[in-house]
């Protein structure tokens, strides 16, 4: 991308509550600011019902559809940030994989890779602008919809997740036939994962240039991997993404805080937190005073609560929140799900939690 391309388009509404990028760059804040992953989704009446007999991607495609979906929670919910509506595999449909939803089963990929010579179907040259072009309209128009009322996040997934949707073709109990490229082929897995890494890190510079204030990336299979794996085939995509969006968004004075999420990845917690991203965001099964340990004060966490704990009654919930901002203390942090809202949840769960995230954060803090 060319400097002038990367600046921001300046008419904005001005942002109102920047708690969320606050407590992402490591200053103080007056409550823990608080989003969900997945905050739009199937859990949310009016999301089923304007998503009712529309294909998936076809959504997806829609800058309009993603916009109107991206603010339905931030009407019913005092979150601190909203999430751009979109998926992580619009980046191997845009290196020219089919992709399908299917319903009742998830995202499908009908001719996946099979051999390392499949790699010659993929485009070599992706042109991001104009493939995923949707999203960054997507970005702009909800920016401006949004009203400044909270910061809008962009995303997208790593290179080795999306890999692992290339190859296995849709979701997986052993993850058998990715990991054997791994064992196998490992100079094709590398060429793999560095193509994608060139092409996610066009699609985030893309997106920042389109609005977006902050920036996820999901390495959501991470956990599939065991230690050595992780360090050889996730961490050095993971770090090479940060570095370069970084470097590039700091020749025009811009700095945009980026959050990783790498899933049950728990050995690599002390790597990640030392790999340019200003935020470590985490899953459930992680003491959060472990977790502000191994990263050592480094960077701001995010997360972390069971997403199951939200079919728990309001009370509960509360106790629960009480705890988890006591594990992780009211400054540096982010509250958060440990992963994405389910469909069959409670919106009423999820008012509960965001009120008592800022509940006890306030009074945590007027206490200290
Ligand atoms: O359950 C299904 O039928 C397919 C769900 C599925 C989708 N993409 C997928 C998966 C696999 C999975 O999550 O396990 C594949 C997918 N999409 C995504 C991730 C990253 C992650 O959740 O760890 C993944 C990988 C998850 C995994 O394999 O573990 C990211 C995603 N999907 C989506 C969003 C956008 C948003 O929530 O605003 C986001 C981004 C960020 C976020 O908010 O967390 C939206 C999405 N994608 C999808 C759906 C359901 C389909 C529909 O609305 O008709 C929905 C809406 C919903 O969750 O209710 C499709």
């Amino acid at each position: 991308m060319s400097k002038d391309e990367l600046i921001l388009p300046k008419d904005f509404p001005q942002l109102k509550n920047d708690t969320f990028l606050r407590a992402a760059r490591g200053e103080q804040t007056q409550h823990v600011p608080v989003w969900c992953m997945r905050q739009a989704g199937r859990y949310l009446p009016e999301f089923r019902e304007f998503r009712a007999g529309k294909d998936f991607f076809d959504t997806c495609r829609s800058p309009e559809a993603c916009c109107e979906l991206t603010l339905q929670p931030l009407r019913r919910f005092d979150f601190d940030a909203s999430i751009i509506f979109s998926d992580i595999l619009v980046v191997p449909q845009a290196m020219g994989m089919e992709v399908q939803m299917v319903p009742g089963k998830g995202p499908t990929f009908p001719d996946p890779l099979k051999d390392p010579e499949d790699l010659q179907r993929l485009k070599t040259k992706v042109d991001v602008q104009k493939e995923l072009d949707y999203v960054f309209k997507a970005i702009t128009l909800t920016r401006h919809k949004i009203e400044g009322k909270v910061p809008l996040i962009g995303f997208t997934g790593a290179p080795w997740t999306l890999m692992s949707y290339m190859i296995e073709g849709s979701g997986s109990k052993t993850f058998s036939k990715v990991k054997s490229w791994l064992y196998r082929y490992p100079e094709v897995s590398h060429l793999l994962l560095k193509r994608l890494t060139d092409v996610i890190v066009d699609y985030l510079l893309c997106q920042v240039a389109a609005g977006a204030q902050a920036l996820q990336v999901f390495e959501s299979h991470a956990g599939i991997l065991g230690p050595v794996e992780f360090k050889a085939f996730c961490l050095p995509y993971l770090r090479d993404i940060a570095r370069r969006v970084k470097d590039q968004l700091k020749e025009t004075g811009q700095d945009v805080p980026m959050i990783v999420f790498a899933k049950d990845a728990h050995y690599g917690l002390e790597d990640l937190s030392q790999s340019y991203y200003d935020v470590v965001s985490l899953d459930w099964t992680i003491d959060p005073r472990l977790a502000r340990e191994q990263t050592g004060g480094k960077v701001t966490l995010q997360g972390n609560m069971d997403p199951c704990a939200l079919y728990a009654p309001k009370e509960r919930i509360s106790e629960i929140v009480k705890t988890m901002l006591e594990g992780f203390g009211t400054q540096r942090y982010i509250a958060n799900l440990g992963h994405g809202m389910y469909p069959d949840m409670d919106p009423e769960s999820v008012a509960a939690f965001v009120e008592a995230v800022h509940k006890h954060s306030r009074q945590m803090n007027k206490q200290q």
